[in-house]
């Protein structure tokens, strides 16, 4: 018994407490099995912050032994030894980078695939509350944010965080006096550091949001574009896209806002540094206490631990901006589906279909029920159609039997066994599913019929596509069953389609038919074909039929008619017509009396 899933919070722009540490973590977990690139990474990590002393030693030597002493014949040893330092650093630096990027890079395959998997694994509900163009920015453009921190962000923090390290230890052994003076202007850093970056990642967070936006502009608009054409609207909705992408240069420009106004305060810090340095440095040599080469060393030094904070309040920015992007996925994985299975489900084998709806009181939104102390049973082996007005709640029906949906109360049995009690998987296996909106995918014909049965054979997809009437027109295109259908292939009419999704659900051959028909009339002949092809479909199966056509209505084994949620009537056409009740009027004005004496098979007519 489920209660009302909330809608996610992905209004909310204020970042959570710990989320870089928790996002660290994560990805930490993901690239423990790369201990080989790590120790590469760490090694030309260490090596490189060492290999930073080197030149600034050696310009102390030069300045304070070589000048000096007029050692021509040193020089060219000092030369080369910078020369090879700095290919030392280049090598080590490249070696970093290319370790850092490939782990990084696992870590983000890893997330990327653990989000799809999750979000295939959330109930229909979820999709219903949330948009597809802002699931599709959390995948692309949120992880893509992440891959930025891991290529370069994470590889400078850990870099730069050695270096800092390395350095300011050296300079402490150097002149801890005057180190610990400059050290004095860091906590100023560390506080304007800790007072921007929350603002930077709320900001951040706001711009990721304008980009689902636009994404979910551009997902609705572009899928629907014949509507857009047909009713005139694109200047409504290039007005309305403006509008969103206003949002995003707004969002952008206060995040760069503030970058503006903390990088020159770390700057101006910085330089005050190096004003210590100088006055009290320059103090120093005239007094005699360290020579011109220590205090030109020191400010090299000093070079190398600024260096590592100004990247940082860069780095800053990316580590933000992927925390932001962070939240937004972990607030996908960290969403449950509605649709459970128990911890030791039934793994069902082939069933009767015997589907009893015992008490089920269902309701999309709280406040407003669909179905009310429902109860329903489909007869295995029959067919079983329901009837009723459109929103009576027949599609809902159908969705409680493939568990796309819980009831809130009451219990679903299929032979006996109530629903959550079953592996999904193996529930889902047992159905068949041809709706109204047939679900094509790009790729061929064949790919198209054998969708969700991969392993069938040549011979068993033609025999599908033989029994669902549809052999004939796929082999009149000249590429047949390899013919691409969807954005770049061939266009298949409303009844063709019909005809295809009836031979996929043929080729899974489930026990069980879940049948929406489609309430678009079709010309005489693909009438003709599509009931030929149901015949097939139906046969020997428990059936559901959401019934439109005269000719599943009459050899229905048992209809029910719905009517806001409950079942009013129920009987054989014949029993049901004798009721002079619902049933006969919906049938009376569906189906006017000069259609009643054509033969089953032949009529179409929505039912609504
Ligand atoms: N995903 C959903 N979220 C919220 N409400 C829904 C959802 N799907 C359907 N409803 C509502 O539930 C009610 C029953 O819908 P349902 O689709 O089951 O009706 P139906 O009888 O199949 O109608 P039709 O013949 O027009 O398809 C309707 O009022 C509909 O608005």
């Amino acid at each position: 018994m489920n209660g009302f899933p909330h809608r996610m919070r992905v209004e909310s722009v204020k970042p959570k407490r710990g989320s870089i540490w928790s996002m660290y973590k994560r990805m930490f977990f993901h690239v423990r099995g790369q201990w080989k690139l790590l120790l590469i990474a760490a090694i030309s990590i260490i090596a490189v912050s060492l290999l930073e002393f080197v030149i600034p030693q050696l310009s102390q030597y030069t300045i304070d032994r070589l000048i000096p002493n007029k050692r021509y014949d040193l020089l060219i040893w000092i030369a080369l030894g910078v020369l090879v330092t700095a290919l030392l650093l280049a090598l080590f630096n490249y070696l970093s980078g290319i370790a850092m990027a490939s782990v990084g890079q696992k870590a983000v395959y890893d997330l990327r695939n653990q989000l799809y998997s999750h979000l295939q694994s959330l109930d229909i509900g979820f999709f219903d509350r949330n948009r597809t163009g802002d699931l599709m920015s959390r995948v692309t453009s949120d992880v893509g944010m992440l891959q930025q921190l891991v290529s370069s962000g994470m590889m400078s923090i850990v870099t730069d965080t050695f270096t800092f390290a390395a350095v300011a230890i050296y300079m402490l052994w150097m002149d801890w006096q005057l180190t610990l003076i400059i050290l004095a202007t860091f906590p100023f850093m560390i506080l304007t550091t800790r007072f921007f970056s929350k603002r930077i990642r709320a900001a951040f967070k706001k711009i990721q949001q304008s980009v689902a936006e636009v994404t979910n502009h551009l997902q609705d608009t572009l899928s629907s574009i014949r509507l857009m054409k047909a009713f005139s609207t694109e200047q409504y909705e290039t007005e309305r896209f403006a509008d969103r992408s206003s949002a995003n240069r707004q969002a952008n420009l206060d995040a760069v806002k503030l970058r503006a106004i903390y990088e020159p305060i770390i700057d101006m810090l910085n330089f005050a540094g190096l004003a210590i340095v100088l006055i009290l440095g320059a103090k120093h040599v005239m007094d005699g206490g360290l020579t011109v080469g220590t205090i030109v060393a020191f400010l090299a030094y000093l070079r190398l631990l600024q260096n590592p904070i100004r990247r940082f309040s860069r780095t800053l920015n990316t580590v933000q901006q992927s925390a932001a992007a962070y939240e937004r996925i972990v607030e996908i994985l960290e969403t449950k589906s509605q649709v459970m299975e128990k911890a030791n489900a039934l793994e069902l084998g082939r069933v009767q279909g015997h589907v009893v709806f015992h008490d089920v009181s269902f309701a999309y939104q709280p406040e407003v029920p669909v179905l009310e102390h429902f109860d329903f049973e489909l007869l295995p082996g029959k067919v079983t159609a329901i009837v009723g007005a459109s929103g009576a709640g027949k599609s809902t029906i159908t969705h409680l039997i493939t568990r796309f949906y819980d009831p809130q109360q009451g219990m679903i049995t299929i032979d006996g066994h109530p629903l959550p009690d079953i592996q999904l998987q193996s529930l889902r296996r047992q159905m068949g599913i041809v709706s109204q909106d047939v679900a094509l995918l790009n790729g061929t014909i064949r790919d198209n019929i054998s969708y969700g049965t991969p392993h069938a054979t040549d011979a068993e997809i033609e025999a599908a596509a033989h029994a669902a009437n549809a052999h004939t027109f796929i082999t009149s295109f000249p590429l047949g069953y390899e013919a691409q259908i969807g954005e770049r292939g061939v266009k298949l009419s409303g009844g063709q389609k019909q005809r295809i999704s009836i031979a996929r659900a043929i080729l899974k051959d489930p026990r069980l038919i879940i049948l929406d028909e489609a309430t678009s009339a079709l010309d005489t002949e693909s009438e003709k074909a599509i009931q030929d092809a149901l015949v097939h479909l139906l046969e020997d199966r428990t059936s559901l039929v959401i019934a439109h056509r005269l000719s599943t209505i009459q050899r229905a084994d048992r209809i029910y008619v719905l009517d806001q949620g409950k079942i009013i009537e129920a009987g054989t056409h014949d029993s049901l017509l004798a009721q002079q009740g619902k049933y006969k009027q919906l049938y009376e004005l569906q189906f006017p009396q000069k259609l009643r004496d054509i033969p089953a098979g032949v009529v179409t007519r929505g039912m609504k």
